[in-house]
């Protein structure tokens, strides 16, 4: 048996009141080496103010923040910093720098300099695909251009606990894409991110594991699968036959919950998606023609929507 890794950070009981408004409230949660931990949830649901905690740019007004080996803000302020990168909401660069010479800035804040600044800059670079414009300046870069940047700037001394607070705003497509290939490296590379956003599609495509957050609290958490599982009822496939089944044809399928059929229509709900090729073998054994069929899987919207009645984007 494998002993569980010890976590790349942990977060128990956080909380955070700006005057009578508690923007966070009893957040906890853990991140281990080479994990997404996908922030899920609406704006001024609460996860910037637990990204700028972790951070140390807002002091938390209770909990307890964590990194390997036990390392808080309190008991070593710079180790901790060291440790932890942070790719901001808003940009933060100096347009009429070369991008090279913003992320040597950022590296020499963290005391790296001479041939190893050099070094880690063209790797972080060559990471977020700009090795080719690194002697431009951010003024002259795209919107996605610019995001890539940022991370470039977040990564150069080489932390082990990544911060992205909603890295994609104003994002084109294909940038977005890349930044998800560069982050899928990292990952790989054994990295613990956290990534908070209010795009379900992101967190569905990024996440390990996923905290849902609304009004400041935890209202769900864990591996995409779990919370399917316990809040958004399982997969349907629809399947339109050729010509209307006998009601006797469709019991005892394999892999069906239950299922319903009006005419040559009919809805079988699924223990898992997985469980349609069986299905539709056994639907051809029995000499039903499918004409047409359409799955739905349950979405990260669906559980949010299960939990608190309303949509993720208002
Ligand atoms: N400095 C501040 N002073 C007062 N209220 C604040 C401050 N920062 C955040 N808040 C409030 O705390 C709540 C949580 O805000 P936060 O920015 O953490 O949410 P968020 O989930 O990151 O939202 P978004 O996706 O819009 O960035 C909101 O009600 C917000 O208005």
């Amino acid at each position: 048996m494998h002993a569980t890794p010890e976590p790349a950070l942990q977060v128990q009981g956080l909380r955070k009141a700006y005057g009578s408004r508690t923007a966070v409230e009893s957040v906890s949660f853990q991140v281990q080496p080479g994990q997404v931990l996908g922030l899920l949830g609406p704006n001024g649901a609460g996860k910037s103010t637990t990204v700028g905690m972790i951070c140390g740019l807002t002091t938390p007004d209770a909990g307890e923040i964590r990194l390997r080996g036990g390392l808080s803000l309190a008991s070593d302020e710079r180790g901790y910093k060291q440790r932890l990168g942070l790719v901001p909401q808003d940009l933060a660069l100096y347009e009429e720098l070369p991008a090279r010479t913003n992320v040597q800035l950022f590296g020499s804040l963290y005391g790296i300099t001479g041939a190893e600044l050099h070094k880690r800059c063209e790797q972080v670079m060559a990471l977020v695909g700009l090795s080719d414009r690194a002697g431009d300046k951010p003024s002259t870069f795209s919107g996605g251009m610019k995001r890539r940047l940022h991370i470039a700037c977040a990564l150069v001394h080489d932390p082990e606990v990544i911060l992205l607070d909603e890295p994609t705003a104003g994002v084109d497509p294909q940038s977005r894409n890349a930044i998800f290939d560069n982050l899928e490296q990292l990952k790989a590379a054994g990295k613990a991110l956290i990534y908070t956003t209010h795009y379900m599609e992101e967190a569905e495509r990024l996440a390990d594991h996923v905290v849902i957050v609304d009004h400041g609290r935890v209202v769900a958490s864990g591996t995409q699968a779990e919370l399917y599982a316990a809040h958004a009822g399982e997969p349907q496939l629809s399947v339109q036959f050729q010509a209307a089944p006998e009601a006797a044809a469709l019991h005892g399928l394999p892999g069906v919950l239950r299922h319903t059929l009006d005419a040559s229509s009919a809805e079988f709900t699924l223990h898992h998606l997985d469980a349609s090729a069986a299905l539709l073998a056994a639907l051809a054994e029995r000499g039903l023609h499918v004409r047409s069929l359409a799955s739905s899987q349950p979405s990260l919207e669906d559980v949010f929507l299960a939990l608190t009645g309303r949509q993720l984007r208002d």
